[in-house]
């Protein structure tokens, strides 16, 4: 069921550095497109220190109708944390490499029309994963895309290009580890070269690790990419951008409600979750909190 609340408080979180996007009008811009419709903006800067503390300090604080990121997946993420179980929605303005969430909800990726969802939206509620007690509202992965989105972080380009070099300076030397992955429906024990823990489908990238999945449907899915010969490396890519993860012998997909991901022989393991990497202790444990996220999404979504 989705609504449509009028929004008169509107605040902005903006993150300076994403996407290596110049966003020095983006304010003045923003201020009078709310101005123009009786709207009041209001902005918090993200400073890459202690941001979610000092958001969730600011939201407690002042009353908020809708809070919009400003910046990629991480700042989507570091807002939708602080909303989660809230009555606050989140908006986005997708302003980073990849904006995969924001794909994921039909929001346009032009500035001008996704300010658009300031006075034009339904409210939906979304699901929320917590991954190894780190909230995910999108995508979370261990093995190969991790390692590179790790790589991604500590380099200074930003940007769909850098992604892609790394990615391909990483993939000969990698060696897939072996993962036990028990859901509340079944074990898997074997050697990945990729785990996707997907509450969404689609990575900002616009690959579609998870098709046909919905972000409230109160499940999510652990997609597998098995090891594979380099000669299906362009064909299972091929699956990823014509939305056919299942057509592949080196794919399959777990779909459950709760789940715990052990690296076997491993105490820590790599993680990305929404874009940021982070070592968690091994095993992990999936959980997720049904509908526990309100967001704003075009009319016509
Ligand atoms: N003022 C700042 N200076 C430096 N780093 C910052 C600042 N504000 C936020 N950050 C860092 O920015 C990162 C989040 O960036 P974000 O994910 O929004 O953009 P992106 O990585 O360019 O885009 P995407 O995730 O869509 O690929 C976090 O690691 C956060 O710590």
């Amino acid at each position: 069921m989705s609504s449509s609340p009028v929004l008169y408080q509107l605040l902005f979180v903006l993150n300076p550095i994403s996407g290596d996007i110049d966003k020095s009008s983006l304010e003045a811009t923003i201020k009078h497109y709310c101005a123009e419709r009786g709207r009041t903006a209001s902005f918090f800067h993200t400073t890459g220190e202690h941001d979610e503390e000092k958001l969730r300090y600011h939201i407690g604080q002042q009353r908020y109708d809708a809070v919009f990121a400003a910046g990629g997946d991480g700042t989507v993420s570091l807002v939708a944390s602080a909303l989660a179980t809230t009555d606050v929605p989140l908006g986005i303005l997708p302003l980073g490499s990849g904006n995969g969430l924001s794909k994921d909800l039909g929001i346009p990726q032009d500035q001008e029309e996704a300010l658009r969802l300031v006075w034009e939206h339904q409210v939906r509620a979304i699901d929320t994963l917590q991954v190894g007690g780190t909230f995910c509202a999108h995508l979370a992965d261990l093995g190969f895309n991790a390692l590179i989105v790790e790589q991604f972080c500590k380099g200074n380009t930003r940007g769909p290009g850098a992604y892609v070099r790394i990615a391909m300076q990483e993939y000969l030397g990698y060696e897939p580890a072996v993962y036990r992955i028990t859901t509340d429906r079944e074990t898997f024990v074997g050697a990945v070269f990729m785990v996707t823990i997907a509450n969404a489908n689609t990575f900002g990238s616009n690959m579609v690790i998870n098709p046909d999945s919905r972000l409230d449907d109160g499940e999510f899915e652990i997609c597998l990419i098995e090891p594979f010969p380099g000669t299906a490396s362009l064909g299972i890519l091929y699956q990823l951008y014509t939305e056919d993860f299942d057509a592949s012998v080196y794919t399959r997909r777990l779909r459950c409600r709760r789940a715990t991901v052990e690296v076997v022989d491993q105490t820590q393991v790599l993680v990305q979750v929404d874009g940021e990497p982070l070592q968690l202790p091994s095993p992990v444990q999936v959980t997720m909190q049904p509908r526990s996220l309100r967001v704003l999404q075009p009319l016509q979504a």
